[in-house]
């Protein structure tokens, strides 16, 4: 992260362009949380301060850390998508499907342990759970469960996320979105796409959200888990360890990462020096049955629907 310092008190831990295009810096102050605020705000803040004019200088020479030509708007040429949006469906994919779990007979407090039949299989519990509000294995169905993640400018490697609140372990942290494509395919980005069961992967190139931008990091604090909702496979990251509010949020790519092999900057203790690198991938025909022509007219309905539903935000 970058750390200019504006006075012996104040950092500008790094920049970001927020929701309405402002420009906006995250402040620290001794030992106060950081905090997001435009140069506005700052100088109206802080306007008692005696070093103000210095405090002016330098905040300006801030602004020239970041040249007229960056690319300031991470999500610039990219589009937003509140769910994803289906261009392929392995018809032969067998997806678990949620059933009522015994959860509220074995006085449970919730259903995020392995003794609830569907946590245990990845599936998200379903409305009718007995559990009721107090079933928590349900993170991918509820409307804005998703925490705000900020996208911020790295050091080392462009964009990354981060957020201003703490996630505990085992959190729920957002869920990966984009397009849903055939592995098969060659042509989508492998940077930023992601395995979804067997045969698809979520393309989050151009349609996304803003876990796109998470880094990856040889000791990560987050991973993605599969989980299965409504008969459809989706992915989520939850926390493997106590985040801190503006801690970089990181995954570990795995060994099926991009074939192009990258060097790592992650600094982690025991960073393998390098991400991606994987083999190519080899189309095995007999694995892969096409599908027939009534599962083909059933899935352009049922797609044509969900491509419907994936609104833009
Ligand atoms: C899915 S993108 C992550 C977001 C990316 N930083 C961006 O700005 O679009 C993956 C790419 O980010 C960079 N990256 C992520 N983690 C890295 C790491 N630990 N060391 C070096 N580069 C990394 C690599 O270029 C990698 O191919």
């Amino acid at each position: 992260m970058n750390q200019l310092s504006v006075s012996r008190r104040y950092k500008i831990l790094t920049t970001r362009i927020s929701m309405n295009s402002q420009r906006q810096f995250l402040l620290k102050r001794g030992n106060c949380k950081a905090q997001w605020l435009t140069v506005e705000e700052i100088e109206s803040r802080y306007q008692n301060l005696n070093n103000l004019n210095e405090f002016r200088e330098k905040f300006r020479k801030g602004f020239s850390i970041i040249p007229d030509n960056d690319q300031i708007d991470p999500f610039e040429n990219l589009i937003q998508v509140q769910s994803n949006c289906y261009k392929f469906f392995d018809v032969n994919e067998c997806i678990p499907t949620a059933s009522i779990c015994n959860c509220k007979n074995n006085n449970s407090s919730d259903c995020l342990n392995e003794g609830c039949e569907n946590f245990s299989r990845g599936v998200e519990c379903t409305p009718l759970c007995l559990m009721g509000d107090d079933c928590s294995n349900r993170h991918l169905q509820i409307i804005n469960n998703e925490k705000d993640l900020d996208v911020f400018r790295t050091k080392q490697y462009n964009w990354g996320v981060i957020t201003d609140i703490d996630f505990h372990k085992d959190d729920f942290i957002a869920e990966y979105k984009g397009i849903v494509q055939s592995c098969y395919d060659r042509t989508i980005s492998q940077i930023y796409s992601m395995d979804l069961g067997r045969t698809s992967v979520i393309d989050a190139s151009r349609w996304c959200n803003a876990t796109r931008f998470l880094n990856h990091c040889c000791i990560p604090n987050a991973q993605s888990n599969l989980r299965a909702v409504d008969g459809l496979w989706r992915l989520a990251f939850f926390a493997l360890r106590k985040i801190e509010a503006n801690e970089e949020i990181t995954i570990d790519y795995g060994k099926s990462y991009s074939q192009n092999a990258e060097i790592c900057y992650c600094q982690a203790p025991n960073c393998a020096g390098i991400i991606g690198g994987k083999k190519e991938f080899e189309f095995n025909p007999n694995k892969w049955n096409e599908p027939s022509n009534e599962q083909t007219q059933f899935l352009k309905r049922f797609f044509a629907e969900k491509l419907w539903e994936t609104i833009p935000i």
